[in-house]
Order: structure tokens, then C-alpha cells, then sequence
């Protein structure tokens, strides 16, 4: 039996936590031979605590023979505490009307407070996914306040954008979703991202050409995948939770797993013209467990090159709004 992977989750009485705990205890996160203790983050909220430890006990009924040890805290220095892999859920989302950077002000403090803990108290191999909402932007001030653990440790979430797109082309190819390969997100997890089409193919032939509709391309296909996060806010009322989960899976799952190509949005992206110093997605290829490097050299055209500097520039002023919080 191998020994067990300490996970903290914070957040984790919330929406998404309660999509995401289940996948992670039933070995869809890591695998079926490897065992997990989750080690669950809230506030110091009776509340909260209480609704924490809900999820506990439904989790304790789901018998899930991976499953060896659940912590429950309010106090991140126990939660983080030796944690392979922190995954940063919890901050506030945002509602209808509002861009993700709205959520700046109050999320930002979050984690540049987690950030510090988790340097000081994570394990060794210590691993950090950003899901909070800006993700990218928070990332960058957790990573900032690193002081033994790397930038490269930290990486945010863009996997549900990657998703968001493979579906929509499948739908607008009339195909099953295992023929769309290789589409990438570039940038900010924001209507500025940019899902590079060119890369793309559709079994195996180039996805402009299976489309034959550059204009959808270039409008639409980006457009509906930027703003999918708020279709969804305006039709349920909430924001995106089971997706959000379930790309969280796919997302640490793949950077868990040798050879895997995929689109995370980590730091040093300077390849494709992005600022160094921001968190900007980019298609990675996983080295070893936990590890990766950036696939670089896709080509770029003038619009992918303008759509790209767009995003950069957005990240780049995020920096800028919050650069009390970085250091
Ligand atoms: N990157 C992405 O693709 C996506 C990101 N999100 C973001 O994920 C975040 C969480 O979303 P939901 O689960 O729907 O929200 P939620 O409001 O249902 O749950 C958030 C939970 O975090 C807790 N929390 C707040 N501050 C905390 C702290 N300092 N430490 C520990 N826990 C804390 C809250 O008490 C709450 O239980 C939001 O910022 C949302 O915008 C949502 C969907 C997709
Ligand atoms: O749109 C939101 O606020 C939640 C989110 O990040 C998404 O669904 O992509």
C-alpha cells in the first residue's frame, strides 16, 4: 500500500468542494492505488464549521476504501500542514454583473495570507492549485510570498476553459468529443483568454479546416468560451460548480501523470509573449509527477499574437492592482 497523499482543500463547505471531495477520496484525482488524506480548510465561521462537518460525515458514508484520514480546521496552519498538493478553492465567487478581477479586493488578502503558510508548513513536494476566482492573479500573490517553494510549485486553473472549448468545437463538428485534440488556452481565466483554434485538430485534420468557418472561429467560438462562466452564473443563479470540480480532477490528475499535454496557466510563459512575472495559460507538457515543462513553438498568426498581447495586457494590470499584496 502506498503511503497516503495529504490534500488540503479550502473552501471546502462550499459548492465546489462538495462536487470536487467525493471525486478526490474516490481515486479520480490521483488513481485507484493511491490513497489520500484530506485535510479540509474553512473559516472560523460556526456556520460554516458546521456545514463542514456535514460534508464529513458524508463522506465517512461513502466508505471509500482510499479514503484513510479526513482533518477538519479552521486554522490554515493545521490544514496545510504537510500537504503534497494544497488545492485553493475557497474565496468568494462572484454573482451576476460582475468581471472575475471585481473579486480582487477581497479575494487577493486570502492568498497572500495561505501563501506564506503553505511555504512554511507544506510538505517537501508541496504542489498548489489556484481555483478562486481572479485564479491566475491569485496565484501570483500566493506564489509571491514563497520563500522556499518555487513559482513553479504554484499553478491555476484554466482546464475548465480547455473543456469548455473541446465541447463546443465536438458540437459545432457534429462529432464525439475523443475527436477534438489539442485545443489550448492562452492567458487569463477571463473573456480575454484565448482558445488557440489553430492548434487544433478535429480527427486529425486541422480544426479551421473541419469547420470551415474562420469567422466563428474568430468570433463566436472565442466569445462563448470567455463568457461561459457567466452564461452559466445567469442561468443557475450560482456560479459553475460541478464543472469546476471536475476540471480541478483533470487538471492536478494531468499534472500528475507523465506525458500529459494540457493547458495550465503557470508563470515564466515569456515564449508567447507574456509578461514573466504573471500566471498566463499556456499548453504544458507533464514531466514527472507533479512537474512539467511548456510546450513551446506553436506558431502564432497576427490575430493569435493580438489576442494573446490582449490577455497579457490584462494580467499585467491585475499585477498592477494589487501589488501591496505581492512580495
Ligand atoms: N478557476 C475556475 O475555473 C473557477 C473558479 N471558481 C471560483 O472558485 C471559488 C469558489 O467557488 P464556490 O465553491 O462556488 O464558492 P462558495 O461560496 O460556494 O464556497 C466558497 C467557500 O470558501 C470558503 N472560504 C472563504 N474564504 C476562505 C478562506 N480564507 N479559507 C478557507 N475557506 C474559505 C467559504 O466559507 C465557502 O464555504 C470562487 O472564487 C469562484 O469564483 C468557480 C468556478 C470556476
Ligand atoms: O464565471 C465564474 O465566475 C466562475 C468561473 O470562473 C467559471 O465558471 O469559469
Amino acid at each position: 500500500m502506498k503511503t497516503p497523499l495529504r490534500v488540503a482543500v479550502t473552501g471546502a463547505a462550499g459548492q465546489i468542494s462538495y462536487s470536487l471531495l467525493f471525486r478526490i477520496a474516490s481515486g479520480a484525482m490521483f488513481g485507484p492505488g493511491q490513497p489520500v488524506i484530506l485535510q479540509l480548510l474553512e473559516i472560523p465561521n460556526e456556520k460554516a464549521m458546521k456545514a463542514l462537518e456535514g460534508v464529513a460525515m458524508e463522506l465517512d458514508d461513502c466508505a471509500f476504501p482510499l479514503l484513510k484520514g479526513l482533518v477538519l480546521s479552521d486554522d490554515p496552519r493545521v490544514a496545510f500542514k504537510d500537504a503534497n498538493w494544497s488545492l485553493l478553492v475557497g474565496a468568494k465567487p462572484r454573482g451576476p454583473g460582475m468581471e472575475r478581477a471585481d473579486l480582487l479586493k477581497d479575494n487577493g488578502k486570502i492568498f497572500s495570507a495561505q501563501g506564506a503558510i503553505i511555504d512554511e508548513v507544506a510538505a517537501e513536494d508541496a504542489r498548489v492549485a489556484v481555483v478562486g476566482n481572479p485564479a491566475n492573479t491569485n496565484c501570483m500573490i500566493a506564489a509571491s510570498k514563497a520563500r522556499r517553494l518555487t513559482p513553479d510549485r504554484f499553478t491555476a486553473m484554466v482546464r475548465l476553459d480547455q473543456n469548455r472549448a473541446q465541447a463546443l468545437l465536438a458540437k459545432k463538428a457534429g462529432v464525439d468529443l475523443t475527436a477534438v485534440r489539442d485545443i489550448f488556452i492562452y492567458g487569463n481565466h477571463s473573456p480575454s483568454m484565448f482558445p488557440a483554434f489553430a492548434q487544433a485538430t478535429i480527427g486529425g485534420a486541422p480544426a479551421a479546416e473541419v469547420i470551415g468557418d474562420d469567422a466563428w472561429l474568430r468570433g463566436p467560438f472565442c466569445e462563448t468560451v470567455g463568457k461561459r462562466g457567466a452564461a452559466i452564473i445567469a442561468a443557475r443563479g450560482l456560479s459553475s460548480a460541478a464543472s469546476a470540480a471536475n476540471a480541478l480532477v483533470d487538471h492536478v490528475h494531468d499534472l500528475m501523470t507523465p506525458g500529459a499535454v494540457h493547458s495550465v496557466a503557470v508563470s515564466g510563459a515569456s515564449a508567447y509573449g507574456f509578461d514573466a512575472n504573471v500566471w498566463a495559460g499556456v499548453p504544458v507538457r507533464t514531466t514527472t509527477p507533479g512537474s512539467y515543462e511548456i510546450i513551446e513553438g506553436h506558431p502564432m498568426d497576427d490575430f493569435a499574437r493580438s489576442k494573446i498581447a490582449a490577455t497579457n495586457q490584462e494580467l499585467a494590470e491585475e499585477r498592477a492592482m494589487v501589488a501591496e499584496l505581492l512580495g
